[in-house]
Order: C-alpha cells, then sequence, then structure tokens
C-alpha cells in the first residue's frame, strides 16, 4: 500500500501556517524550553520512584527518604513548568487567531462589492469565526506537540533501549499498525470535515440572515418557517460533528486497543526478566512509566497526519480567502485630484453585473459642476447602477467614466470617497452616538461645524430635542429614527465631508410632508455648492432639476428639462402621467 503523506498543496499551505508561529519567536522558544523542561523530568521522576519502591522492597526507609525529597522537588518544578506552558501555548494560540482574523478580515473588506453580490454572508463569517480557531488550535497543539514528541521519542527512546533492547522492541513494533490505522481515518475525516465547513457555512447564513432581517421575518410572518430551517441545518451540523468526531474516536479506540496489548505484553515480558534476575526491579518500574511516555509519543506522532488532515481544510479556505477567494484584486489608481469642481461625464458606458444581462447600454451623461441633474426611469431602468459606477463599486465592461476628467480608474480610494457622498434610500446608520455617526465623515469637525451642517440639512432642531441631544445613541441601523431623519442625517454627514459630489437616492417609500419638506430644502443648500444627481422615484421633487436624463432598459432615452421632456419625450411623459394619476386616484381614495 502507498502512503502518501502530504500532497505538494498541503506544503505549500503548512509552510505558509507557520509563518503566523514564527512571528511570535519568543514564545516559540520560550514553549519549546518549558517542554524540554517537561521531558527531563519526565526521564528523572519514574527513577526516583524505582528508587522508593526499591527501598522498600528491601526493607531501607532510610535510603527512600532522598528520592522522596527529589520526587517532591521535581514534582514542584513540574507543575510550575506546566502552569508557564499553558500560559505561554494559550497566548501563542490567541495571537495566531488574532493575526488570522486580522488577515482574513482586511481581505474580506478588500473584496470587490461583486464578490458580496455572489457569496453568502455565512460562509465569510465561519471562515473568520470557526476556522481561523481550528487552525490556531491545530499549529499550537499538533504542530508544537509533534516536534516536542519527537525530541521525548528520542530521549525517551534512548533511555528504554538502554534499560532493555527486547522491551523497547515491544513497544516500537506497535507504531506501524497505530500510523496506519491513523492514516486510514485521517482521510476519512478531511473528507467529513470538508462536508462539516460547508454545513456550517449555511448555519451561519441561516442564523445570520434571520437576525438581521428579523423585521422582515416578523412582518412577512415566517418565524416558524425560518425556526424550522434552522434547525434542519443545526440539527444537520450536530449531526455531521458527531459523525467525525466518531471516526476520531474509531481510531483512538483501535490505536487504544493495540496500547493495550503492547502494555500486556511489556508487563508480562517485563515481569520475566524481573523474576529470572535479568532486570532490576527498580528498571522494570521505571520502564513502565517510560513505555507509557514512549507509546504515547508514538501515538502523537501516527497521529499528526490524522490531525492536520483535520485542519487542512481550514487552512485551505483561510488562505483562499486572503488571497482574495478568486477575485482579482481592484485597480486602485493613486492619482490625487484636489479642489475639484464636481463636473462628471460618462462616455459610452456599458455595463453588466453578471457578465449576461445587459444592465446599462453606451450610456453618455455629461453633468456640470454645481448642477443639479436627475434621473429618472422604471424600476429596473438602471438608476441606481449608474450610482454604482461612479462610486466604483463596479468597473464598466465598456467606456469610461470621468470625474472633472480624469478617470475614475485613476483617483486615488481616499480622494473619490471624500469627494462623492451618497445618501441612500435607507442610509446606514451605525449603533453608535448622532455625533459619532456624524464624525465618521469627518473626524476632525468641531461640534459647531456638526451643528451648522445638521441645521443645513434640517435635522439639527430634532436632535436637539432628543434627551441626550447629540450623544443619543441610535439604535441598530438607526431604528429608532425615521427614514427621512436618517436621510436627513446622511445629508449632514454629506455635508460635513465638504464632498463636491453628492448623489442623492431619493426613498421610494412615501415620506410624510415634512420629512419631504426639509429633504427637499437640505437639497436646494446642497446645491448651492455642490453637485447634485438625483434619482428621483417622484417626478414631482425634480421638476426644478436642471437636467433630467431619462432611463428605460439601460439606455437614455431622453435629456432635457421638466417642460421640454413633458411635450418631446414619450417615456417621460408616459412616466409623469402614471405619477399624476396614482395621486389622483390616492385622492380619490381619502375622499
Ligand atoms: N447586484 C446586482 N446583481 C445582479 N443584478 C443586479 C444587481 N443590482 C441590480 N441588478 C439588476 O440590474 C438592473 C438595474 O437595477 P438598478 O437597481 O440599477 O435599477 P433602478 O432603476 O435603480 O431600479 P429601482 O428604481 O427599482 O431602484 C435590474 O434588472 C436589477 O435586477
Amino acid at each position: 500500500m502507498k502512503i502518501k503523506f502530504f500532497k505538494q498543496e498541503d506544503i505549500k499551505l503548512l509552510k505558509r501556517a507557520l509563518k503566523y508561529v514564527f512571528s511570535y519567536k519568543t514564545k516559540f522558544i520560550l514553549a519549546f524550553v518549558c517542554i524540554l523542561g517537561s521531558i527531563g523530568i519526565g526521564i528523572v521522576q519514574p527513577l526516583f520512584w524505582g528508587g522508593i519502591l526499591d527501598s522498600f522492597f528491601k526493607k531501607s526507609i532510610d535510603s527512600a527518604i532522598p528520592n522522596i525529597v527529589y520526587t517532591l522537588i521535581f514534582g514542584i518544578l513540574a507543575s510550575i513548568l506546566s502552569y508557564l506552558q499553558s500560559y505561554v501555548f494559550s497566548s501563542l494560540n490567541q495571537n495566531i487567531i488574532f493575526d488570522l482574523k486580522r488577515d482574513m478580515y482586511k481581505a474580506i473588506l478588500d473584496l470587490p462589492v461583486k464578490a458580496y453580490d455572489e457569496l453568502n454572508n455565512g460562509e465569510l463569517m465561519s471562515r473568520l469565526h470557526g476556522d481561523s480557531g481550528e487552525v490556531a488550535n491545530a499549529i499550537t497543539g499538533t504542530l508544537i506537540n509533534s516536534v516536542v514528541d519527537v525530541i521525548r521519542l528520542i530521549a525517551v527512546g534512548i533511555t528504554v533501549f538502554t534499560i532493555s533492547v527486547k522491551l523497547a522492541l515491544i513497544v516500537v513494533i506497535t507504531f506501524p499498525i497505530t500510523f496506519l490505522i491513523f492514516n486510514k481515518y485521517g482521510k476519512k475525516i478531511r473528507a467529513g470535515n470538508k462536508n462539516l465547513s460547508q454545513v456550517n457555512d449555511k448555519y451561519y447564513s441561516e442564523s445570520g440572515q434571520t437576525i438581521w432581517g428579523i423585521r422582515e421575518v416578523k412582518s412577512l410572518g415566517i418565524k416558524k418557517y425560518k425556526f424550522e430551517a434552522f434547525i434542519k441545518v443545526a440539527n444537520k451540523l450536530k449531526e455531521m460533528i458527531v459523525a467525525v468526531i466518531l471516526l476520531g474516536a474509531k481510531s483512538q479506540a483501535l490505536s487504544d486497543i493495540v496500547n493495550h496489548l503492547t502494555s500486556i505484553a511489556v508487563v508480562f515480558v517485563g515481569g520475566v526478566f524481573v523474576v529470572n534476575g535479568s532486570l532490576n526491579i527498580k528498571y522494570f518500574i521505571a520502564f513502565n512509566s517510560y513505555s507509557g511516555q514512549f507509546s504515547g509519543s508514538l501515538l502523537s506522532i501516527s497521529k499528526f497526519n490524522l490531525n492536520l488532515q483535520q485542519v487542512m481544510n481550514s487552512l485551505e479556505r483561510i488562505f483562499f480567502l486572503i488571497d482574495g477567494l478568486s477575485y482579482s484584486h481592484e485597480e486602485i489608481g493613486e492619482k490625487s485630484i484636489h479642489n475639484i469642481t464636481g463636473e462628471i461625464n460618462f462616455k459610452n458606458v456599458s455595463f453588466s453585473y453578471d457578465n449576461q444581462v445587459s444592465v446599462l447600454d453606451d450610456v453618455t451623461i455629461n453633468i456640470p459642476s454645481k448642477s443639479r441633474t436627475a434621473i429618472v426611469g422604471s424600476s429596473g431602468s438602471g438608476k441606481t447602477t449608474i450610482f454604482n459606477l461612479l462610486l466604483r463599486l463596479y468597473q464598466p465592461c465598456n467606456g469610461n467614466i470621468f470625474i472633472d476628467h480624469t478617470d475614475l480608474n485613476e483617483i486615488k480610494e481616499e480622494d473619490l470617497r471624500r469627494h462623492v457622498s451618497v445618501v441612500r434610500q435607507e442610509p446606514v446608520l451605525f449603533m453608535i452616538s448622532i455625533k459619532e455617526n456624524l464624525l465618521l465623515a469627518n473626524p476632525d469637525a468641531t461640534q459647531q461645524e456638526i451643528e451648522n451642517a445638521c441645521k443645513k440639512a434640517y435635522i439639527h432642531e430634532y436632535i436637539e430635542s432628543m434627551p441626550n441631544k447629540y450623544n443619543s445613541i441610535v439604535g441598530e441601523n438607526g431604528v429608532n429614527l425615521s427614514g427621512g431623519q436618517k436621510q436627513r442625517i446622511a445629508i449632514a454627514r454629506a455635508l460635513l465631508k465638504k464632498s463636491k459630489i453628492i448623489l442623492f437616492d431619493e426613498a421610494t417609500s412615501s415620506l410624510d410632508n415634512e420629512s419631504q419638506f426639509y429633504i427637499k430644502k437640505a437639497i436646494d443648500a446642497l446645491a448651492e455648492d455642490c453637485t447634485v444627481v438625483l434619482i428621483a422615484h417622484r417626478l414631482s421633487t425634480i421638476i426644478e432639476a436642471d437636467v433630467i436624463y431619462v432611463l428605460e432598459n439601460g439606455k437614455i432615452v431622453g435629456r432635457g428639462n421638466h417642460h421640454s421632456l413633458i411635450h418631446t419625450n414619450k417615456v417621460y411623459k408616459h412616466l409623469y402621467q402614471a405619477e399624476v394619476e396614482l395621486i389622483n386616484e390616492n385622492s380619490r381614495e381619502v375622499i
């Protein structure tokens, strides 16, 4: 039978994993010193025990006393070393987990937005939390222990062969048997772990989606369905974990039987040697302890493959993520742009999310600085996609986008984020105070600047009416603020950032009249000094826009102001009429 220990790719993974250990050289060396000390104590202790028993057999109690004292001293030393060892190991372990998580999290944040469309969030969470711990445990546990076991094997091996070659050979004979057992089960466990990781991803995904989307879950009345889906995946996970543990337990049980037989053979043959006088009882007793350590080390070395097979899958998943999965790294420009005017140009831009269905087709848009431009079109016509491309969340398949005549791809990431702000339909506010949410846009802003921005965004008075004013904590995702209030805070954020380009995605859900009024006033204030691009869902809000682009099925089918478009553009006229009819219908219902 051909035993293949590791594939070439596995060795590469292991080398890469070891780099994480070697960045903690001091702790690593300290761990070895502790272990070497423990090995030394493990070798001398049995001799003292043997000496004590030998003294009692010889009925010489006095001669036992020095050995009792040595046993005590070495016992205390062993405890101190064991304490130090657990401290060093746990610290090494947690540091490795931390480093892996740091590298994975950075890679997750660097992934292109396209990856988030395609990936399952649960998979990322499960790699971040589960796999990193698994790998760190394996590195500190399996790899370090295996090196230790080799050292122990050599030290104890020399001792047992010195005491009795025949007895030592009995112990050594078990090695190939246990090795074969663990090698066979190792492969099965690796395959089991691979399936387990996939179910683990589903588990994180199912639970995460339900918790994050709890409002939808409750309002759709699908709590029971979601609970059942969770139970199904949690149950499957439980069964798979048990199955993998069982495989490990089977291999352990088989090797325990072999070990047991070895111990009986050692005791029997050793006893015969003592009886026929070829072995001193002191060494016989010591040998039994050594043979335990010796076969223990042999066992660990035989399990080395099994233990590593268990984590190879996690290592693959971690490094694949750190390398950016199969996504190519985003090309990020290096050009700084300062003091921009805010002119935007789309030149013959085409785009598809999946390289199959065209979403934007040969779009050319020219937006002068300090203008107010609106983009209108039916649902799914590609309005938000235009914003996504302008924010460089996706790359156009064809054509180019320019800000102040500089290609978007050449602009430095920080400059792009500073100059372009977006106010989304449902702005994301973090679970920190309102002030801290605002400071995210400009950490150096003074209280006065914050208040001025909020006044311009027509949200200052509302914030002041809250019990903790600017220090009020926003609920998760801003739940204790209305949609209109969140949008006004997002406008204040954009003002604090002093962005020259503000993209505004009007909320589809009808805001109350007061919110609409204030948001319109806030946009008017923005437009004095910035280029404002609006996605308008209600045409009534963009009648005053300087230019309106009409989008249909990803194509620009009209350009002009409201008055020209209403007379010349069929699509715009149709959208407008549909809205007027809706308003009339609503008012009839009210009456
Ligand atoms: N992340 C995505 N992955 C794949 N397809 C997408 C993605 N986002 C949008 N699409 C598709 O692209 C098309 C344009 O979507 P987009 O969101 O730009 O339209 P929209 O005009 O803003 O619509 P709405 O007014 O409903 O917000 C739609 O057919 C949509 O299904």
